[in-house]
């Protein structure tokens, strides 16, 4: 069993309690005991789990495992804290927000022999595994993906190609290697308007455009426009619920991982297209700031 603590109770912290509590049978998620939860807000109770203070979590011999699913600028504290003492680290994307923090961050989680696991949902969903497959064998000429959601604090969020990583996520995960070629930013500070403009090379030179735009009350949407020699795409696949939700899936991952049913080489893999996608998210903050 691993003893297991989940750090910010917000949406995505809520989620994580009640998977913990509630596993998946016959999963590897049956192996996560929930052992607490930390909480910079004093809540006593949260779905009967109990809080705890961050530094008894991190001195607790019961813990081997830390949920962080704190706002984005506070993940790489966290999950530094917690490998630091030799926990293993399941982290919300994204996992930090500079580049250089999240190289540090694995070699941190190498050196201590710590499985370092950073959730991706936005490629578990039943509309992404049918998108995937729609677009697979197929070769682009050109192609746009445009995301609109509601405003979000950047001080909490951090830059937006960061805390937009899950677009990149898609993207590279469909196309394979990408180069930033351009990138802009308009902002309207008085309205909370955002929008940023990623340009995008594949490894065959077909251009790809990201668009990540927010704005108070804008609808949380994608929008795609794959034209490929075969023929154009431009509405994403209709999408059924996955059967098991995307943090229990998440979680069996991180289970997985934990018990040794993960090859190397799939770790390997994956910690490659994370860090290739935080690359891209750095790239494209420098660019909008020249
Ligand atoms: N929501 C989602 O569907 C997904 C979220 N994520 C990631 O998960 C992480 C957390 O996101 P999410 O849970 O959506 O964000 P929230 O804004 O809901 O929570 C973020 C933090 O804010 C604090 N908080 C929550 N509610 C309140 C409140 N009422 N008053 C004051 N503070 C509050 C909590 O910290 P504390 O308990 O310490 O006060 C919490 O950790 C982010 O990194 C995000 O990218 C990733 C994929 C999906
Ligand atoms: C209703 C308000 C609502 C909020 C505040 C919300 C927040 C939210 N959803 C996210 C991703 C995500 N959120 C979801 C799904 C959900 N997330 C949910 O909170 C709910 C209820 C679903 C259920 C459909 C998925 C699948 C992702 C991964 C990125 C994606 O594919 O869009 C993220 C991470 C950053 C990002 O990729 O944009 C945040 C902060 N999502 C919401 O839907």
């Amino acid at each position: 069993m691993f003893g297991a603590v989940v750090v910010g109770i917000g949406i995505a912290g809520s989620m994580r309690i009640r998977d913990l509590l509630n596993p998946l049978q016959s999963s590897p998620s049956e192996s996560l005991k929930l052992i607490g939860f930390v909480s910079r807000r004093k809540l006593d109770q949260f779905n009967n789990a109990k809080q705890i203070e961050l530094d008894e979590a991190l001195k607790s011999k019961d813990i081997d495992a830390a949920f962080i699913c704190t706002d984005n600028q506070n993940h790489e504290e966290s999950v530094r804290h917690f490998l630091e003492v030799g926990k293993h680290v399941l982290v919300e994307y994204p996992m930090a927000l500079s580049a250089e923090a999240a190289y540090d961050l694995w070699r941190l989680a190498e050196q201590k022999g710590k499985v370092l696991h950073v959730e991706h949902i936005e490629l578990l969903t039943e509309q992404y595994k049918q998108l995937k497959k729609e677009v697979q064998g197929k070769k682009l000429v050109e192609g746009v993906l445009h995301f609109t959601g509601g405003h979000l604090d950047e001080n909490l969020s951090g830059f937006p190609s960061f805390s937009g990583i899950a677009r990149l996520s898609w993207l590279v995960d469909l196309f394979g290697d990408l180069i930033v070629t351009s990138a802009t930013r308009e902002e309207q500070k008085e309205l909370n308007y955002s929008k940023l403009t990623a340009h995008f090379l594949t490894a065959e030179n077909r251009p790809l455009t990201w668009v990540e735009e927010r704005a108070p009350g804008m609808k949380r949407d994608k929008h795609i426009h794959f034209s490929f020699t075969t023929g154009i795409l431009d509405t994403l696949p209709s999408s059924s619920r996955a059967s098991v939700g995307l943090f229990m899936q998440d979680q069996n991952l991180f289970a997985k991982k934990l018990l040794g049913q993960v090859t190397r080489e799939e770790l390997l893999a994956e910690k490659q297209r994370i860090l290739k996608c935080i690359d891209l998210a750095e790239e494209i903050k420098k660019k909008c700031e020249h």
